[in-house]
């Protein structure tokens, strides 16, 4: 297997050079285009690993899996899609007018900002940083990584520049989605983002999803299978936002990506799969990453379709 990843790595890392860097978030700017690299993390837990695996980034959108499954533990389905939809988007990850023309206003999915500050909203917890701490701790938990911590400066970075995220959370308390005070919960959102990780982290929680929701080594269950297949699903169909279709074609596996170049993806029964490649494409995601999981999914036929 490592052999494998380091073929796989080597072959596409040519691709890095046609994405560019996320400057949106100034702080972003820094990070480097070349590199690429690849955890896996089987049920048993044991791992493997090439590239740049040992690179950290942050966990940008995909935080939002580990909010929209905290928000699952703590509210009935029912409840929490009252609030945010499952559809997927046509439109980028911020859009903005998706919330005033579809779904009665609701967010279209909890895997673009709209729906992932929603689903921290939904989150138990008295104040925001009640929230913050709910979705950290459980994040340590799912990462097997107690040392996981905020990148302060890309969290004040994206912060001082969040505008974006601003407009779309005084947009949802306006028509009630959310009732919190709306720097207070995008304090929690902006946190959860500047999460740093690496592949292996991520690489393991992609593990816990393909087994059902029991944590790889101790067989620990942190989530029903349910919520785990829920989860599953919805980053099936929106997990990439509106590249989603192709990646599911090309790729054909549960995954979700960040603007910081990283991106998780669930072999159902097999393994965890964590990438990191900071150049991006259009929509948003690793240009390196998605050729590298598309290559391994074809190596190892791993398309679930
Ligand atoms: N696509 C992403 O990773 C977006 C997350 C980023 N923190 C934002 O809110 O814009």
């Amino acid at each position: 297997m490592k052999d494998l990843l380091g073929a796989v790595i080597e072959k596409n890392r040519y691709w890095t050079q046609y994405g560019n860097v996320a400057t949106y978030i100034p702080e972003l700017s820094k990070g480097n285009p070349d590199v690429l690299g690849i955890s896996v993390c089987d049920m048993m837990g044991n791992e493997y690993f090439a590239g740049d695996y040992d690179i950290k980034f942050t966990m940008q959108s995909i935080s939002k899996i580990v909010s929209f499954m905290c928000a699952l533990i703590d509210n009935t389905s029912e409840k929490l899609f009252r609030k945010i939809s499952v559809s997927p988007t046509a439109e980028g990850f911020n859009s903005i007018v998706n919330l005033e023309t579809k779904n009665a206003h609701k967010p279209l999915n909890p895997m673009i900002n709209s729906g992932a500050i929603a689903t921290v909203s939904m989150v138990k917890g008295i104040t925001s940083e009640d929230k913050f701490n709910r979705i950290y701790n459980f994040m340590k938990e799912i990462t097997n990584n107690p040392d996981i911590k905020v990148n302060d400066d890309v969290y004040h970075s994206e912060k001082s520049t969040g505008d974006r995220n601003r407009a779309l959370t005084y947009y949802m308390k306006s028509t009630r989605i959310i009732d919190d005070d709306v720097e207070e919960i995008l304090d929690a959102y902006f946190k959860l983002c500047s999460i740093e990780v690496t592949c292996k982290d991520i690489a393991y929680m992609g593990a816990m999803l393909t087994n059902d929701g029991m944590l790889p080594c101790s067989g620990k269950r942190v989530l029903t299978k349910e919520i785990a297949k829920t989860v599953k699903a919805v980053m099936a169909t929106c997990g990439m936002y509106d590249a989603s279709g192709e990646f599911a074609i090309n790729v054909g596996l549960p995954a979700k990506s960040g603007v910081s170049g990283g991106i998780v993806a669930v072999s159902p029964k097999k393994m965890g799969i964590g990438v990191i490649g900071p150049a991006l494409d259009q929509r948003g995601n690793s240009i390196g990453g998605v050729k590298v999981l598309e290559d391994l999914s074809n190596r190892l036929d791993l398309n679930i379709f």
